[in-house]
């Protein structure tokens, strides 16, 4: 089993680091309020900083009229076998304080730091470790006096703050009070009994001090008191003779007055029965060993806080995203993790795990058909403007057999037409990607707490849609061009022999009327041409808008951005990575606390089960 010092001091760590992380109560059960500490109380007067300062055995408090103590001060007291006697500060641990006077000063000085001069209060705690030959291990929290009434230059709501801020240190269940009251005083009317009456009516965690047993009334005894019978507690009274004012002033010795309190009770008529049970010293091992206790007790639930707020605080953690790191090596790689991430996403997307790519399908079943239909080939191939196209490309001499010129003309003029539909099919397309691209990018959990990179991202995935629609209008426009290019020889063949099998001239003398016909054939030659033309295109424009758009966009959406992502170098790379600040700062507040708790969990798992 660990020894009083170990455990006693192991909750001195813990509560040094809690305060370093600003845990020291407040929402939730935190570590500081699970960790048993001895809270003293008193009203003013009472005797307090004399009853802390005999069981140092060294004057270092403020001294001073109106509300002096107006940060919890956590005393820390560490036996030493060498000797040496000094105090430390955490808020300066590097400094050791061997002068008591100066201690003093600090603790003052330290007070202000954070209140200011306004002599208003504050919970920060103060931490101040005493090592001495003369103290037991022991912690004690010391809190402002319970006063009743403001003094000049200090709020009037100082009085109800006092009493809030000693009540939220006395009121947690692993609290043990040491409660102050004087002994020439009614213990009925004693603040200190007052508060811990509210808070521990059963008086299991309150250690109720008597101070001032000197001062009392002539033929006037507190053995009531001291014996339980005025008010009862479960541990017993301690009574304790501090120095005077008058000792006070002449400077005695806390030493020399630690012995003269013993003498006291030794050679008391009343109490020197009592003797081996009061005192300043005896008080200190009651309350050290009484500590050790409790903390033996509590160690299985600190431990039990500590790992169910370790796995709250890691899967807080994994919601919001882990800490990034700083090496360009690692940063890279989160980087390149989260664009397969979002590319991942957007593939699924296209292939059907997730919606929308369907909606590239209804642009060449509904979107292209529809355009080809409205196309305007009837007018373009109607009788006057094939007889016009024809008879401009005739020019002064008339076709004699068939007009080359005027169907070249006819064909490549309605082939022309499909350059619209072509293009369309193309931006169609590129909407729905661009659409898939945002959505992706919503869809893409990773990547919410990086603003920038999601940006960066957006924009280079837009860019190379915008160069596969480059690409692909250029394909679509090619192939359109292409059936103009060469025409399909077989298909003009046939129509060579089929008018000498069809025509009759010699049934009709009507120029005109042969006229007509003749061009009447032509537009129906022309438009059944382009009409096969159509029906090619119609299937080889979706084949070039999958292969340009949608097979690019699957299979190198983001390769630009990671050629140039491998070229940026570590700082920029830092700056993809920018989050939004308050998620980081709420992340290192995390990340702290959890260290925090790991620590603490260590260190009991180093010295509770030795
Ligand atoms: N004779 C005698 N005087 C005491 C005893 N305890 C405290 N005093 C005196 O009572 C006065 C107040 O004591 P403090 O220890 O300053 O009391 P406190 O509760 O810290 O007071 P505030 O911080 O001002 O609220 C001082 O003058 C002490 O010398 C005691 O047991 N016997």
């Amino acid at each position: 089993m660990a020894t009083m010092e170990s455990l006693i001091g192991l909750v001195n760590r813990i509560q040094r680091a809690c305060t370093v992380l600003g845990d020291h109560g407040g929402e939730g059960m935190s570590l500081w309020e699970a960790l048993p500490s001895v809270a003293v109380v008193g009203g003013q007067s009472s005797g307090k900083s004399s009853v802390l300062e005999s069981v140092v055995g060294r004057d270092f408090l403020p001294r001073g009229s109106g509300i002096v103590t107006r940060r919890p001060l956590v005393l820390q007291l560490h036996k030493t076998e060498s000797g040496q006697e000094y105090a430390e500060f955490l808020h300066s641990s590097k400094k050791r304080f061997t002068d008591f006077a100066a201690v003093r000063q600090e603790i003052a000085d330290e007070t202000d730091r954070i209140t200011g001069k306004s002599k208003a209060i504050s919970n920060v705690p103060i931490h101040l470790s005493i090592y001495s030959p003369n103290v037991v291990n022991l912690t004690l929290i010391d809190l402002p006096g319970l006063t009743k009434v403001a003094v000049e230059g200090q709020p009037d709501s100082i009085v109800q703050d006092i009493e809030m801020m000693v009540r939220s240190y006395v009121e947690k269940p692993n609290s043990i009070i040491l409660a102050i009251s004087p002994a020439n005083q009614d213990i009925a009317t004693s603040d200190a009994i007052k508060l811990a009456r509210e808070v521990d009516p059963s008086g299991e965690r309150t250690f109720g001090v008597l101070t001032k047993l000197d001062l009392m009334d002539k033929g006037t005894s507190a053995l009531d008191v001291l014996e339980g019978r005025a008010y009862r507690l479960q541990h017993p009274w301690v009574g304790i003779v501090n120095r005077s004012q008058a000792d006070i002033n002449k400077n005695v010795d806390m030493i020399y007055a630690r012995r003269k309190e013993h003498e006291y009770f030794e050679s008391s008529p009343e109490y020197g029965h009592l003797a081996h049970k009061m005192g300043s010293e005896y008080l200190a091992k009651l309350l050290s060993q009484h500590l050790e206790l409790v903390i033996r007790q509590r160690i299985p639930s600190i431990l039990a806080l500590i790992n169910k707020t370790i796995d709250e605080l890691n899967a807080e953690l994994d919601r919001i995203g882990r800490p990034i790191a700083v090496d360009s090596g690692a940063q890279l790689y989160t980087i390149l993790e989260l664009c397969r991430a979002f590319d991942r996403v957007f593939k699924q997307h296209i292939d059907g795990g997730r919606p929308g790519g369907d909606r590239i399908y209804k642009v060449f079943d509904h979107q292209l058909p529809a355009a080809l239909k409205k196309l305007p080939f009837d007018r373009h191939l109607s009788l006057k403007n094939v007889q016009k196209v024809v008879s401009e490309a005739d020019g002064y001499q008339p076709h004699l057999i068939a007009p080359e010129q005027g169907y070249r003309r006819l064909i490549d003029g309605s082939i022309n037409y499909f350059k619209g539909p072509a293009e369309a099919s193309v931006d169609a397309v590129h909407l729905v990607l661009k659409e898939l691209v945002r959505k992706s990018m919503a869809e893409t959990e990773e990547l919410k707490r990086f603003p920038t990179l999601q940006a960066d991202i957006a924009a280079a995935a837009n860019d190379s849609l915008e160069r596969f629609r480059e690409a692909s209008r250029k394909t679509v426009l090619r192939l359109v061009d292409m059936e103009s290019s060469y025409l399909t020889v077989e298909f003009f063949r046939k129509l060579h022999l089929e008018p000498e099998k069809n025509q009759n001239p010699n049934s009709n003398s009507n120029v005109d009327r042969y006229t007509d016909n003749h061009f009447k054939k032509i537009g129906s030659n022309v438009t059944a041409y382009i009409g096969m033309v159509c029906e090619t295109l119609r299937n080889s424009i979706p084949k070039a808008v999958v292969h340009c758009q949608v097979r690019e966009a699957r299979r190198a959406l983001l390769n630009n951005f990671y050629t140039q992502v491998g070229r940026r170098e570590k700082e920029k790379l830092g700056q993809m990575l920018d989050e939004d600040p308050a998620l980081m700062e709420k992340r290192n507040s995390i990340a702290k606390r959890l260290e925090l708790y790991k620590s603490a969990r260590d260190e009991i798992d180093s010295v509770a089960w030795k």
